[in-house]
């Protein structure tokens, strides 16, 4: 589960990116937060990965609570989450395989979980084909697939994605959405951070919209007044 109770956050430069927000997540849901540009979805995101501290209030994250986390605890709340960014931020020099296996390890996985895990993801995005290619050799949704599949590959608990469908175009956008979808069915949570209204609106599910680091709306299909923003 994720909750922000009473957040706000400044950066350095005064700006109050996040002037109060609670929010809650339970396990399994599927969450869009949209907003318009500047209003603070990604500082929410990088408040959930722990890459900026709140100014105040209290931040849960899957049994941590980020507020007082002693740094040894910061890579176990960082295994419950796996983040997909916008720039993909995948290993160039190494395969498909290769890349997934690093995170694995990095984590301490065995060999024998590895050989079975890394099939299971790659199928379950469909890159089973692609496991020797490297990132460069794949077209911008493959890359971004595969940034799903290092995402889930050490089986976090919660996905959280940054404009996850940026480079894509429509049609692989849906297909990706979709995939997130099926992924969010399989029993782990999705919070997508997007800007495409029409897809929003396509999968009925709950809306968070963010206007100057404020929650003015929260419910499904997210309509406000009869349109959405985002
Ligand atoms: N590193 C930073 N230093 C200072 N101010 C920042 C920094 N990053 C973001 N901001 C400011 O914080 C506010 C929220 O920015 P944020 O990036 O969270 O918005 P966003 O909703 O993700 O926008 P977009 O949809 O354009 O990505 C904005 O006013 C932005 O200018």
């Amino acid at each position: 589960m994720i909750r922000l109770k009473d957040v706000e956050m400044e950066y350095d430069n005064g700006t109050r990116a996040i002037q109060g927000i609670s929010l809650t997540i339970e396990d399994g849901e599927f969450v869009f937060l949209v907003g318009p540009s500047g209003s603070g979805k990604s500082t929410i995101i990088k408040l959930l990965t722990s890459e900026v501290e709140p100014s105040a209030g209290r931040i849960m994250i899957n049994g941590f609570s980020v507020s007082n986390i002693s740094g040894r605890q910061i890579p176990l709340m960082r295994r419950t989450l796996g983040v997909i960014f916008q720039d993909f931020r995948l290993i160039e020099k190494k395969t498909v395989y290769e890349n997934l296996e690093f995170v694995m390890r990095a984590v301490g996985a065995s060999p024998k979980e590895i050989k079975k895990r890394i099939p299971y993801v790659l199928n379950l995005v469909g890159l089973e084909q692609k496991s020797k290619s490297h990132p460069t050799e794949l077209s911008g949704g493959e890359q971004q697939r595969v940034a799903i599949a290092r995402a889930l590959v050490n089986n976090p608990n919660t996905i959280i994605a940054d404009e996850p469908t940026g480079n894509l175009d429509p049609e692989r956008s849906l297909e990706l959405m979709s995939l997130l979808v099926k992924i969010n069915q399989l029993g782990t949570t999705v919070v997508v951070v997007t800007h495409e209204k029409d897809l929003v609106d396509r999968f009925g599910k709950r809306v968070v919209t963010i206007e100057a680091g404020r929650v003015v709306n929260d419910s499904i299909g997210g309509y406000v007044g009869g349109r959405i923003h985002g």
